[in-house]
């Protein structure tokens, strides 16, 4: 095993999709969620003849970068985050790094966020003697549209950081162009992750970090991760609104709402929850093939569960009508991830006719939506070589 302490690196991650579950997880009820074919990807750069560290997101526009001699004298403030049980920043840490960012308090903007998640990581991975980087990350992702965009940032960073400080062992070659670590390892990789996350989140589950570490499709529920090994092929279509939101504001929304009525909103959590442990019964029972009712009842769970997203208020009247013209044609669709916005979820049944789905496809980018026609199901967090990565993903990372 060699380090990577000193080389070039690249790394990515899948975004997600929460076929059940969402906000309802944040409050300890099971999620069943999977790995999306759209990745962030990461590449990392050792600046031998400069004392800066630079992070460049070309998705956002920003390019920063400070002083390792500045960033230096912050070090002791964060030297126990490696070792400490508790994962995430203190209110003082934030407080640093929000001074360092030029960040305003309770700033939501996209930039600030990301910014604080990496500093965090940096300061907190890197520790003692913080390495001159150069960092890009970049995303075939929406941010911020409910596909888990903050957590494969997240586990990009973790993974790319412990490994550059050599806290990560190259991973063993299973071939030369991907590569994968150790399920201990990718423990580690998706603990930091939280921690970025919860910069950026506020107060998450730990569901979207999971899948973008381990990917695959999984069922988690308070911080237990159980791999689902064996799920149908599911064609689904998702749609993104594009009306942003904020997940942190939207998790903040319904703690407020469950806090103001929680005999009448408790009730409805555990109807999420049952709908979580209903789908993964289907879906286990229809392993070899999932059955016109088993299809069937996939929808009924769909709409019911939409039905209930309403009633926390995280819908909003762009899903609404996604929903409508879905319906239209006999489909079923419900928000992905923290809604208010951001992307939906519509199951294609096999009997569809690819004619039908070309009109629905047609007529949601006609209310301004944007759709991909996928599966799910993707691998975790990996390291590339250089000749192996997507030339959209290299051309980015190296142009920008
Ligand atoms: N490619 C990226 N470049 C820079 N920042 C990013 C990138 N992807 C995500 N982020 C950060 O993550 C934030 C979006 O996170 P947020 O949790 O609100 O949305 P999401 O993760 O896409 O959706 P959800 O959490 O509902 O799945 C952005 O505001 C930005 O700070
Ligand atoms: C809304 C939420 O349940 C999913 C966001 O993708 C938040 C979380 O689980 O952290
Ligand atoms: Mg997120």
């Amino acid at each position: 095993m060699s380090t990577m302490a000193g080389r070039e690196l690249f790394v990515s991650a899948p975004g997600k999709v929460i076929l059940h579950g969402e906000h309802a997880v944040v409050h300890g009820k099971v999620a069943l969620a999977a790995g999306l074919n759209l990745r962030t990807f990461l590449r990392l750069k050792p600046n031998k003849n400069n004392s800066t560290v630079l992070i460049n997101l070309p998705n956002i526009g920003t390019k920063l970068n400070w002083n390792i001699s500045d960033l230096q004298a912050l070090v002791p403030s964060f030297q126990d985050s490696l070792h400490s049980e508790a994962v995430g920043p203190s209110s003082e840490q934030l407080d640093i790094l929000k001074t360092l960012a030029g960040v305003s308090n309770g700033s939501r903007d996209t930039e600030s966020l990301a910014v604080l998640a990496f500093l965090y990581l940096y300061l907190s991975i890197c520790g003692q003697e913080l390495p001159s980087l150069e960092i890009v990350v970049w995303s075939r992702l929406p941010t911020g549209a409910g596909l888990g965009s903050s957590a494969a940032y997240s586990v990009c960073l973790s993974a790319a950081l412990l490994t550059a400080s050599g806290k990560l062992a190259y991973p063993e070659q299973e071939n030369i162009d991907t590569t994968r670590w150790t399920q201990t390892e990718l423990t580690l990789i998706n603990r930091w992750a939280f921690g970025g996350e919860k910069v950026i989140h506020g107060n998450p589950s730990g569901v979207d970090n999971a899948v973008a570490t381990w990917g695959g499709a999984l069922r988690y529920q308070a911080g237990q991760i159980t791999p689902i090994e064996r799920v149908p092929v599911l064609q689904i279509l998702l749609t993104n609104t594009r009306v942003p939101r904020s997940t942190k504001a939207l998790v903040a929304g319904v703690k407020d709402k469950l806090l103001k009525y929680p005999n009448i909103l408790e009730p409805l959590l555990a109807s999420i929850n049952a709908i979580s442990e209903e789908c993964q019964r289907v879906l286990q029972v229809g392993v070899d093939g999932l059955s016109k009712d088993h299809y069937s009842v996939l929808e009924e769970l769909i709409d019911i569960n939409q039905h209930h997203l309403n009633v926390f208020g995280v819908g909003h009247p762009s899903l609404d009508r996604l929903c409508q013209v879905t319906a239209s044609h006999g489909l079923h669709s419900k928000l992905t991830g923290a809604g208010g916005g951001g992307c939906a979820v519509t199951l294609l049944r096999p009997d569809i006719e690819a004619a039908v789905v070309d009109t629905v496809k047609h007529q949601l980018s006609e209310c301004g939506y944007q759709c991909w026609e996928t599966s799910i199901g993707a691998p975790g967090v990996s390291l590339h070589s250089s000749s192996s990565l997507p030339e959209d993903a290299i051309t980015s990372l190296n142009g920008a």
